[in-house]
């Protein structure tokens, strides 16, 4: 990963603040009384069991998907604000996302760029040049040429997320976007997403199933259960082995560290 290309320009996190929600399928409720806020540049992670809600709140938060309830960016409530106003605002990455055909992947990452341009406009060399800085920074100037689709999971699970990033939004949200990478990758995709959080005020909101990555990397959690917010603080406060045992059925041993805690799957007897 490319540690040499220029900054894109610093855009500055927005607060996010998520109260009352409640959302379902049908009659069936998924989230009730959700209620989560996140510092402009902070990093929340949203944990919690299959099933629990984490797709449908950010889904939710973004307005795909009807809810009640209010999701306020820096005050005002994204209810009623014109799509392109809310895609300058918002980024999403989804966890199955669905690619179009016969596109090459730089064209793909510049799809980010809609929100920035005139309608029907050619791009500019502003927008080449936020495309190449984050295709350099994700490692796809190899696979710039070929057809988005003929990617491997991993790499197009990258080029969701330099298309999101080249939005230059003032909001990330995540879901589960290392859910497809080795390791390595993981660990330079969630770095990547610290140092614009840190340098750009970047604000993260992220499911992860990976809860050590979790643990690591956000600076808050919040844990649902049947779609409901049942833990909620630090990861410290909330990666404990009662904790896991209870929500997730799960034996596990917690390791504390500098970053935060890693854990550790116990194998029953
Ligand atoms: N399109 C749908 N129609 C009906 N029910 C749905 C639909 N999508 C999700 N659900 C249900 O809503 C609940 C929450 O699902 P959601 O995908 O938000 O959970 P999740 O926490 O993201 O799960 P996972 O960790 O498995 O990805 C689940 O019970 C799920 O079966």
């Amino acid at each position: 990963m490319s540690g040499q290309a220029a900054a894109p320009p610093p855009t500055g996190g927005a607060r996010v603040e998520v109260i009352g929600l409640d959302a379902g399928y049908g009659r069936r409720p998924a989230l009730s009384a959700v209620r989560f806020t996140v510092a402009a540049g902070g990093w929340l992670g949203i944990i919690g069991p299959n099933g629990s809600g984490k797709s449908t709140l950010l889904r939710s938060v973004l307005g795909l998907h009807p809810h009640e309830g209010q999701v306020r960016i820096d005050g005002l409530p994204l209810t009623g604000m014109p799509r392109r106003d809310r895609a300058r605002l918002l980024a999403y990455a989804p966890q199955l996302p669905v690619l179009p055909e016969g596109i090459s992947t730089r064209d793909y990452v510049l799809l980010g760029r809609t929100p920035h341009r005139p309608l029907l406009a050619a791009p500019r060399r502003v927008d080449r040049e936020v495309v190449a800085d984050v295709m350099g920074r994700l490692e796809l100037d190899g696979l710039a040429d070929r057809a988005v689709v003929t990617l491997s999971g991993g790499e197009q699970q990258r080029a969701v997320l330099a298309r999101a990033l080249a939005q230059q939004p003032r909001v990330l949200l995540l879901d589960e976007p290392t859910a497809a990478l080795d390791l390595g990758h993981a660990q330079q995709v969630l770095d990547l997403l610290d140092r614009l959080r840190r340098q750009d005020g970047l604000t993260v909101v992220s499911t992860l199933h990976d809860l050590t990555l979790a643990g690591q990397y956000a600076e808050r959690l919040t844990l649902l259960a049947e779609g409901r917010v049942v833990a909620e603080g630090s990861p410290a406060e909330v990666l404990t082995a009662a904790v896991l045992s209870e929500h997730y059925g799960a034996r596990a041993r917690i390791v504390p560290g500098p970053h935060g805690p890693a854990v550790l799957p116990v194998r029953g007897a």
